[in-house]
């Protein structure tokens, strides 16, 4: 795991997207396992100004999304198909056809999800895949309590998930119980994690998954197993860690070959 401590949030959006861009150039057909919330819409930010220097070509990328709501439709503005089309599709050259989430429409649900998790096999897997954490330390919608091994599948979102979604919505009774979302296990597969947290709000999050017990009550804990797993996050975000020091250090001290 790499602890990459970043001065402000859209310093570490600019490096995360950075990232991205340089994947895309070596490998113009890279899959991408993409996130939502409040967190990557700054990576999207830094994306599109890439794009529009000609510098990020998604042409031939694919793009699968972590998660969505059970009932809502795309066109729902909640609704994360609403919001991949808003903060990144619309103004980028992804091929349409390369761009998944799951569907909150499903009439078979595990049917959809097991469809999900094929199209991920049959796309050779994701590349690199962006996260968000939500304050209990959740990934995708993969509440405390799941299993660390878990696929695509139907979710329950907590009390707490509800309320802190519920700005995205008219009102708090609106926000949906029921979520499809990637597992914890199909989350664990992509060859590259980023995951993202910026402010107060998600330093007792970071703490516990970075430098708590790995533990399905800490979804974000299992990514200490993961072989390239990066944690980008600001100076709040960082604030109740305990070797900061270290982190920068390692970070600002790398041998060039591993830049
Ligand atoms: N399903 C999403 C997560 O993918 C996201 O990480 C989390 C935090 O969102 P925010 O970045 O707005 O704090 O919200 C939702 O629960």
């Amino acid at each position: 795991m790499e602890i990459i401590i970043q001065p402000t949030p859209e310093a570490a959006c600019r490096y995360v997207a950075g990232r991205i861009a340089s994947l895309l150039s070596a490998k113009p057909a890279a899959v991408l396992g993409l996130a939502t919330g409040s967190t990557p819409v700054g990576v999207y930010r830094e994306l599109i100004q890439l794009h529009q220097r000609g510098e990020a070509d998604f042409s031939h990328a694919a793009a699968f999304n972590l998660d969505e709501y059970l009932g809502l439709a795309p066109e729902h503005p909640a609704s994360y198909h609403h919001f991949m089309q808003e903060n990144l599709f619309q103004h980028v050259n992804f091929n349409p056809g390369r761009t998944f989430i799951p569907s909150g429409q499903a009439s078979d649900v595990s049917a959809a999800c097991a469809d999900y998790e094929a199209k991920i096999r049959a796309y050779n897997g994701i590349d690199l895949q962006l996260l968000g954490i939500g304050g209990d330390g959740h990934i995708g919608f993969n509440e405390p309590s799941s299993s660390l091994s878990s696929r695509t599948r139907l979710k329950t979102l907590t009390p707490r998930t509800r309320e802190d979604n519920a700005r995205f919505f008219s009102s708090p009774e609106e926000v949906p119980h029921h979520v499809l979302t990637m597992g914890v296990g199909t989350i664990m597969e992509a060859r590259e994690i980023f995951l993202l947290a910026f402010g107060q709000g998600k330093a007792d999050a970071i703490a516990a998954s970075v430098e708590g017990p790995v533990t399905a009550n800490v979804p974000a804990s299992v990514l200490q197993f993961h072989p390239t797993a990066k944690i980008v996050i600001d100076e709040a975000a960082a604030s109740r860690l305990q070797r900061t020091d270290y982190y920068r250090w390692v970070f600002d001290n790398k041998p060039g070959w591993q830049r």
